[in-house]
């Protein structure tokens, strides 16, 4: 048993731990829309280099992630969400989290490149340093824009998949890029109505802390509004069937339907806010079923069930 008194940071870390350093939750959508990438990219790819493809993605995510609880640790203390994590909580010792996050970031673009291929190799780099270094230690502490330029990183997995096949970037891994890019803020700014408080605390300028809930609420609505043309894009460019087509067009109206309320709200208390956190919830389905159905397309296509976009081959 540990009490207050208990040197717990000279304790070994247990594997737990080191799991936990590399944000289990959040990755399985990063790691899902990486294989998707990987899956709808037009080709074959040997199933162990597919699998090695996408070990190496998901270590270079769960690596920068272990450098954004390193870097983070302080201010991870101070929120209520964050401070049980092995760091602020004093499981684990900051070194080991750093030494962690930088082996398996090393490692994963080693073997990518060796593996695979030095572009998807450094796309992976890309996506690393863009997540540990540009967002959590530049812009996350200095402006409320710091998602918006800042989601860039969790924008590449797909891309990164889809060049792991191909070899090469066109037009479609580029929307698929853009499709996270621009669902990431309405994603993190719905959950940021609600655990606002816990950021105002640390100093973090996130959007709802410096310019208020109102703008805040209008940010996700004009996001929201831009996402679903770019969701849509791949069916119009004709780089899928009407299959993913369709589904893309129903998800993100009903993306825009569930923003509507939330946009147009001037504000609500922190602990009522139940449109915000469906709202929230459902960006992670809505991710989740649009990048299936890119897949579903891509295998229905394959077996001849469905036409293929009428630009296949021509964009891939
Ligand atoms: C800069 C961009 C992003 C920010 C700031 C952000 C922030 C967050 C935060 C703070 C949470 C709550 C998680 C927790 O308390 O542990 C969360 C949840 C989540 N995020 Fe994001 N996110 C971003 C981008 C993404 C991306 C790109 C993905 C995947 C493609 C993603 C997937 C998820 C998922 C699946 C959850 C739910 C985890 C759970 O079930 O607890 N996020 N996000
Ligand atoms: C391939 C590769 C490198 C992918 C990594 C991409 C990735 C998921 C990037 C950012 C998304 C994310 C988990 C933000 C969490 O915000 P935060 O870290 O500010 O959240 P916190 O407040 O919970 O620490």
């Amino acid at each position: 048993m540990q009490n207050a008194a208990t040197p717990t940071t000279t304790m070994p870390a247990e594997w737990r731990d080191f799991f936990t350093l590399t944000k289990p939750r959040v990755m399985t959508l990063v790691i899902f829309t990486g294989i998707c990438g990987l899956l709808a990219a037009p080709g074959s790819i040997h199933p162990v280099l597919g699998f090695t493809a996408i070990l190496a993605i998901s270590m270079g995510a769960g690596g920068s992630a272990a450098l954004n609880h390193w870097w983070e640790a302080d201010l991870d203390k101070g929120m209520k969400r964050t401070a049980k994590r092995p760091l602020p909580s004093g499981r684990m010792r900051r070194e080991d989290a750093r030494d962690f996050g930088v082996f398996l970031s090393a490692v994963s673009v080693v073997l990518m490149g060796v593996a695979i291929g030095w572009l998807a190799a450094a796309t992976l780099a890309i996506a690393i340093v863009y997540y540990a270094v540009v967002y959590t230690m530049w812009l996350k502490p200095r402006t409320p824009q710091n998602i918006v330029i800042g989601g860039g990183s969790g924008a590449f997995p797909p891309l990164i998949g889809w060049v792991a096949v191909t070899g090469e970037i066109t037009a479609m891994p580029v929307l698929l890029f853009a499709i996270i890019f621009f669902w990431t803020p309405p994603h993190f700014w719905a959950l940021a109505l609600f655990v606002k408080s816990d950021y105002a605390k640390v100093g973090i300028p996130m959007l709802p802390v410096v310019a208020g809930e109102k703008t805040t609420r209008q940010h996700i609505l004009v996001y929201t509004f831009v996402l679903a043309p770019i969701a849509i894009a791949p069916w119009a460019i004709g780089g899928t069937s009407w299959v993913y087509g369709s589904v893309a067009v129903v998800l993100s109206a009903l993306f825009v339907l569930l923003a509507i309320p939330v946009g147009l709200r001037e504000r609500a208390e922190e602990d009522s806010m139940r449109e915000e956190k469906v709202l929230f919830k459902f960006s992670i389905y809505y991710l989740f079923a649009l990048f299936a159905a890119l897949v579903a397309d891509r295998v229905l296509a394959a077996n001849g069930l469905i036409g293929p976009g009428m630009l296949e081959g021509v964009l891939a």
